[in-house]
């Protein structure tokens, strides 16, 4: 069957998560967890699902871009997507008058994500594969099909990449069938977001540790006392052998976060998260550089936007740590680029997930890159945050602090539809009773 897309419907949904601070950082500091989402119809009454995320106002601007990319992809059947998918991603990406918008950056890239999502989760379904995206593609060839290695040859090839491909096909049944037995290791966000009070943050680790969680990210950036406070507090709660990373969402300049993060050292820190702007590839060397005789590594990656950006902070040694986004990239095409990239440079992945939806989409995206690509858990996690996902129809199952790979057919970021209704902005229930406030 061809499923012809027939109609591309997008909708602005917003989760008021400001109201107790989640998701708050040194920069964004009241966050609604909110989604530009895409359904995608087919005559075959098949549908795909997908969505970008966002953080509340401007996801109508969000909503506009995907409107324009929908002539694109409306009339396309999956057949001929798929057995061209470069192709296709190519004619999202560089339309001759749109890529002025981007190229392949802010909001045109957040809307290519959202459709591209939305035809992945529309593929894994049609495939009917359970174990999602990761199961569907299975041949290296059709894997390399489908990334656009322009801008990047000079650091990795199609051929380069199907070699990686073809030599991760040994023992690739048996780290499936630990993924399915074990799942992937995952790390805690949600203790320790930075608007929580300490006694809010006491508890919630407390109860972390009780589910057996043992790797913890906390915010900081906004005040260096604080973070100090704040920082013991968790690494006494948590003790030595459990692992903290910190994260200061862009706040610093260069040297501001070389003194900053070497005052936190002693709450030995694995990582310092976007520490300075995402686009200032020499100023992550610089503070790697500096760090890196005090055991802290950078990472960084959720506004990373796009493979050539990533592929410069590889080539300058600028992190230590590859944070994919499954909303922020263009989809799994440009995320599949990322992960070759990063074990050309022998760079760990480490996914980012705080946002709705993200956890559900980026499981995916490291279980492809243990089973078919890195064959290493050494020094990966993915990150873990506990919000939103009963909004889903299939949601994370973590085990264990582990993700255990997904059960259904497709890309795993389907929504209840009471739940899109409720909190469809400004209409939905949620957003009525909000503005009457
Ligand atoms: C605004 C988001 O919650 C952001 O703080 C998430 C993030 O930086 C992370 O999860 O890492
Ligand atoms: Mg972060």
């Amino acid at each position: 069957m061809s499923h012809k897309i027939v109609n591309l419907r997008v909708r602005d949904v917003r989760f008021p998560t400001s109201l107790e601070q989640h998701g708050s950082d040194a920069m964004h500091t009241d966050p609604d967890y909110s989604a530009a989402y895409v359904v995608l119809d087919t005559d075959s009454g098949l549908k795909g699902f997908g969505l970008t995320f966002t953080l509340g106002k401007g996801t109508e601007i969000v909503l506009c871009a995907v409107k324009a990319l929908a002539g694109l992809v409306i009339g396309k059947s999956l057949q001929e997507i798929v057995s061209n998918f470069r192709g296709f991603y190519r004619l999202l990406t560089s339309d001759g008058q749109m890529r002025w918008l981007g190229p392949e950056k802010g909001v045109i890239h957040l809307a290519t994500a959202a459709v591209l999502n939305a035809v992945w989760d529309l593929w894994a379904r049609a495939e009917g594969k359970y174990h999602g995206i990761y199961l569907s593609i299975q041949d290296p060839k059709q894997i390399v099909s489908c990334i656009d290695f322009r801008y990047i040859t000079d650091v990795l090839t199609e051929e380069e990449a199907l070699d990686i491909l073809v030599k991760a096909q040994e023992g690739k049944k048996q780290r499936e069938d630990q993924m399915l037995k074990e799942g992937y290791p995952a790390y805690t966000t949600s203790c320790a977001w930075l608007g929580y009070s300490d006694q809010q943050l006491k508890q919630l680790c407390s109860d972390a540790l009780k589910s057996g969680w043992t790797r913890f990210k906390v915010k900081v950036g906004a005040d260096l006392e604080d973070d100090i406070r704040r920082c013991r507090l968790i690494r006494q709660m948590i003790g030595p052998s459990s692992t903290l990373m910190i994260d200061a969402n862009q706040r610093w300049d260069v040297a501001e976060a070389i003194s900053w993060v070497s005052r936190l050292a002693e709450v030995k820190p694995l990582w310092i998260e976007e520490p300075t702007s995402p686009d200032d590839i020499l100023g992550h060397a610089a503070i790697s550089k500096a760090l890196a005789p005090l055991g802290i590594g950078v990472a960084t990656g959720e506004q990373c936007h796009n493979r050539v950006m990533f592929k410069q902070f590889l080539q300058a040694s600028a992190l230590q740590f590859v944070q994919i986004d499954s909303c922020r990239l263009g989809s799994v095409n440009e995320n599949l680029a990322v992960l070759l990239m990063a074990y050309k440079f022998q760079v760990p992945v480490c996914p980012h997930a705080g946002g709705v939806g993200l956890c559900e989409l980026v499981q995916h995206l490291i279980l492809f890159d243990y089973i078919c690509v890195s064959a290493d858990l050494t020094n990966r996690m993915c990150e873990y945050v506990d919000h939103l996902h009963e909004h889903f129809t299939s949601p994370v199952v973590i085990q264990d602090a582990h993700y255990m790979p997904p059960k259904d057919p497709g890309y795993s970021c389907e929504m209840l539809e009471e739940s899109v209704n409720r909190h469809e902005y400004p209409e939905g229930d949620i957003w009525k009773q909000e503005i009457k406030k």
